[in-house]
């Protein structure tokens, strides 16, 4: 029998995520063959620059697109976070699974709270969307670059001076580390990535049989969330790169999204709500309206 190549990276995160899929999978189509292809990207060997300066999109996800387009894989799998809003030609992502916990957690010492933190404490976190929040929230704390995966910021917090460092819900729980977390950060303190918590399935658009079969693993709450939250990213021109956090919600079949823009120093920050039904249409209101209030400025500021 054929065997099914499922392509992902080789963190145990990725391997986490690519492993439940298989399951899914193989619950669903006892009779086929699903094997996991580990593959190491370009994010994961630069390990001692924040991703803010490597400045390339799809770090995490070229190799195994290479990979699709080669006819080495025939799906891969991907944290949606770490998608760039567009795809490269011929590829679609043919799945968004049920998103997670959708927002970040704070991994202190000692249980110590965001609020309750000293004057000056340290925080370990790479990424200009957490430290953009956190210096508006608390404009008196410090920050050192924090970047590897899950459990070589974990080791890092314990073998250093830093207080806390800030993850995103989903990782820690899928890797079993619920317990370890201290708080979960309100969205009006720490909007979330945008597709945040949610796996993706890319494939070759021409691989209707490969689609078929990833059909039942779509979740259609959670595309239409996210796919408001990339509308609101591309139309901004973000990356992880920059200090853009988005939230999408389903109520009632209606969706909810809210968008941020910070600047660097946390002293200005950008927010907008829109409701809607389409998708597309409420990601580019959401961002049309932060350009109104001076988002694009800011963000021609930090490019
Ligand atoms: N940038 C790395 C990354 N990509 C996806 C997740 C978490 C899992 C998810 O969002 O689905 C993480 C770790 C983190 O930001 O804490």
């Amino acid at each position: 029998m054929k065997s099914i190549r499922i392509g992902t990276r080789d963190s145990q995160l990725a391997m986490w995520q690519a492993e439940w899929v298989q399951s899914q999978l193989t619950k669903l189509y006892p009779d086929l063959n699903f094997v996991l292809v580990p593959m190491k990207t370009k994010g994961d060997k630069i390990l001692d620059v924040p991703l803010s300066k490597i400045g390339d999109k799809g770090l995490f996800t070229k190799e195994l697109e290479h990979g699709l387009l080669n006819d080495e894989l025939d799906m891969a799998v991907h944290s949606l976070k770490d998608m760039p809003t567009q795809l490269p030609p011929g590829l679609i992502i043919s799945a968004f699974c049920e998103r997670e916990e959708p927002r970040d957690v704070f991994l202190s010492k000692n249980g110590v709270k965001l609020e309750e933190l000293p004057p000056g404490a340290l925080i370990g976190t790479s990424s200009l969307r957490r430290k953009s929040q956190l210096k508006h929230y608390r404009p008196d704390l410090n920050f050192t670059d924090l970047r590897g995966n899950l459990q070589t910021r974990w080791r890092k917090l314990q073998e250093s001076d830093m207080v806390g460092i800030v993850l995103a819900a989903a990782g820690v729980k899928r890797l079993g580390w619920a317990d370890r977390i201290t708080q979960i950060l309100p969205e009006d303190i720490m909007l979330s990535a945008v597709g945040q918590g949610s796996i993706a399935i890319e494939i070759d658009e021409k691989r209707s049989d490969i689609a078929e079969l990833l059909a039942r693993l779509n979740h259609p709450e959670t595309e239409r969330a996210v796919r408001a939250e990339r509308t609101l990213m591309r139309k901004l021109e973000g990356g992880c790169q920059v200090p853009i956090g988005a939230l999408g919600q389903v109520v009632e079949g209606e969706i909810i999204l809210q968008g941020m823009v910070a600047s660097l120093d946390g002293v200005r920050i950008l927010k907008a709500e829109v409701k809607g039904t389409d998708p597309e249409k409420v990601g580019i209101e959401v961002a049309n309206r932060l350009i109104e209030m001076g988002a694009a400025s800011i963000l021609e500021e930090i490019r």
